[in-house]
């Protein structure tokens, strides 16, 4: 099923994010990750691809395993930046192969240690080369990501709302958001995003802070800022892993019945492949 036609019934899409585990560990605690996650009924999945180093060939089993076995709508994520178009049709009829019908166009970040790319990057140069090539060429259903606070290569918020646009412009069925932990931010951005003639359905990403490492290295990552509130959460539970979780859950459902409040399109969860915790989220926000 393609995923843009779950919306406008009024009630918000629910979906999960999960990474690939690392090389080194056994993929069947992604197996058990998922069996937790089915039981909460999700509108759909996405399976991250090449995130923080991951392989790509587990994404792509991963992916066709929550499609196929688990039965699950399947959002497959597909990074550019250094691929051909050669090496993305392939990828793209793997997809098709095994009945994934849609895909999150990304451009990918940069290897780790390096704030850029090497000037000679090949085939592709942003997400909307991605999102027009796929367009061009198939019938997967695209969505693409949205950065409330702008994007660290991009300080000029202006300049970055037309990027947005533009990549919008190339096919973009969907969009999902980088996390952000101020609803604030969010609400500005879509009043925006929908003045400029932004119409698309927008996915909120919600990263529950389950602990304090993972958040520096997240915001640290994409550039999120930490509002007050959550400042203090992590510096009052920095010895006390257990509260700091239980504080960012509340968190997080504070943040996801606002946007609820609001009318969001759409609730994506990035799950840090913790089932348990979602459970708990979906429980306390009523979405579940
Ligand atoms: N691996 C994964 O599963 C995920 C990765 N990400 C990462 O988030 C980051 C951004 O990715 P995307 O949104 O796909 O990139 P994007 O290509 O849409 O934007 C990246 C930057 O380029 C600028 N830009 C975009 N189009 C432009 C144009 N036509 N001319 C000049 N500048 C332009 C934007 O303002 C932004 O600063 C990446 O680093 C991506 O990998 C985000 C979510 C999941
Ligand atoms: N710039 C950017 N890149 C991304 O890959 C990305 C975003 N933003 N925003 C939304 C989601 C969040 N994603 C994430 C976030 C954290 C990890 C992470 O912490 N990975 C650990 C592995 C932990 C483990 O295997 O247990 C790592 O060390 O990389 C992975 C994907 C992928 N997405």
């Amino acid at each position: 099923m393609q995923i843009h036609s779950l919306f406008g019934s009024g009630k918000a899409v629910v979906s999960f994010e999960i990474f690939p585990p690392k090389p080194n560990y056994s993929l069947d605690t992604i197996f058990a990750t998922l069996d937790g996650l089915k039981e909460l009924k999700p509108d759909f999945i996405s399976v991250t691809y090449g995130a923080g180093g991951s392989s790509t060939e587990r994404s792509i089993e991963i992916a066709d395993k929550v499609k196929n076995e688990y039965h699950i709508e399947t959002l497959a994520h597909l990074t550019c930046v250094g691929s051909t178009r050669g090496d993305i049709e392939k990828v793209l009829n793997r997809f098709s192969n095994h009945n994934i019908e849609n895909v999150l166009a990304l451009r990918g970040d940069p290897p780790q240690g390096q704030a850029g790319f090497a000037a000679s990057n090949p085939g592709y140069k942003y997400a909307g080369d991605l999102v027009a090539h796929i367009k061009e060429r198939t019938d997967f259903c695209v969505a693409a990501a949205a950065y409330p606070e702008g994007h660290l290569e991009c300080p000029d918020l202006n300049v970055h709302f037309s990027h947005l646009k533009a990549k919008v412009d190339q096919g973009v069925d969907f969009l999902i958001t980088q996390l952000f932990f101020d609803n604030n931010i969010f609400f500005t951005f879509l009043d925006k995003a929908r003045a400029q003639g932004i119409y698309c359905p927008v996915v909120v990403g919600i990263m529950p802070v389950l602990n304090a490492a993972q958040i520096k290295r997240m915001t640290s990552l994409c550039g999120a800022s930490v509002p007050d509130g959550l400042q203090r959460i992590l510096e009052k539970y920095a010895n006390s892993a257990a509260d700091m979780e239980k504080a960012g859950i509340e968190y997080a459902c504070r943040q996801i019945n606002n946007l609820l409040e609001n009318h969001a399109d759409g609730i994506h969860l990035y799950t840090m492949n913790k089932a348990e915790q979602a459970r708990i989220i979906m429980h306390q926000t009523g979405l579940r």
